[in-house]
């Protein structure tokens, strides 16, 4: 049998709690009676400090292409936000279509929504590391993590790139998007002036961001990703 325990706070974040020292960060199942064994606590359970980094950049900035490198270099786990949303509608869940709609439109999702699947999906891993793409999207987004896992991303990526070059990309990725067609790239880009950039500028004044290009062929661009990773000092994959 298992018992929802309300709050791990002291296991997680420990060191970064400096936004709301009360926050209610994550939930996980304890055993209770000794008729199951204990399960296994994951990496991230028991790790006190998970490794944050947000990728941020507009549509078709580069920001999942880079994180696939970054996966293979460094190891994190890549969680993109709009991949675990289009998981959602396809799962048919009762928030789907509310999701698919405002993709159509691309506008945000509401912010619970979301970091309830991205804290789902850390609760899930085995892993410290975490790339959460695409996110927050907005400074209601930013603080209502903040809020909730009580604690601030350890690297803030920011793929800065023109805005044609985004709408070439997006328009020739082929992967069935519903939201890949000129019309909601129009919508997305607005979105991305309007609420992402504020994001991209609080994490500058806290000296969090790494601003890369991303004009440039996949490799060059991620010539100046690597170096971000390797001052922490992660073992480097060959
Ligand atoms: N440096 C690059 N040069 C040319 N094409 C690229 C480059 N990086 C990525 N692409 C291509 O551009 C498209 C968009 O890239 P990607 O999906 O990584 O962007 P994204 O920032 O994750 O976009 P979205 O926010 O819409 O998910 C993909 O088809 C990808 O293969
Ligand atoms: N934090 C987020 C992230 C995404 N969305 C919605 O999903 C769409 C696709 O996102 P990509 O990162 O895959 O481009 C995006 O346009 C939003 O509609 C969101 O609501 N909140
Ligand atoms: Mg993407």
């Amino acid at each position: 049998m298992w018992r929802r325990v309300t709050s791990v706070s002291h296991l997680t974040f420990a060191h970064k709690s400096t936004v709301n020292k009360n926050a209610c960060t994550f939930k996980c199942w304890e055993s209770f009676t000794t008729e199951i064994p204990r399960k296994e606590k994951t990496t991230y359970q028991r790790a006190k400090t998970p490794f944050i980094t947000f990728v941020l950049g507009g549509p078709g900035s580069g920001k999942g292409t880079q994180c696939m490198k970054i996966v293979e270099n460094f190891g994190f786990t890549h969680l993109s936000a709009g991949e675990l949303l289009r998981r959602e509608i396809a799962s048919n869940s009762a928030d789907g279509i509310m999701i698919l709609n405002t993709i159509k439109e691309g506008k945000i999702v509401p912010s619970e929504l979301t970091i309830k699947l991205i804290q789902k999906e850390m609760e899930l891993s085995d892993n410290y590391k975490f790339l959460i793409d695409g996110f927050p999207r907005s400074e209601d987004n930013r603080k209502a993590f903040e809020q909730i896992f009580g604690a601030e991303p350890d690297v803030v990526l920011f793929f800065d790139c023109p805005e044609d070059e985004m709408v070439k990309r997006v328009l020739n990725r082929n992967q069935g998007r519903v939201d890949d067609n000129i019309d909601t790239i129009k919508k997305r880009l607005k979105v991305f002036t309007a609420l992402n950039l504020p994001v991209v500028n609080h994490y500058l004044e806290k000296g969090k961001l790494y601003k890369i290009n991303g004009v440039g062929t996949v490799d060059e661009i991620y010539k100046q990703v690597h170096p971000v990773f390797s001052s922490f000092h992660f073992e480097v994959r060959v």
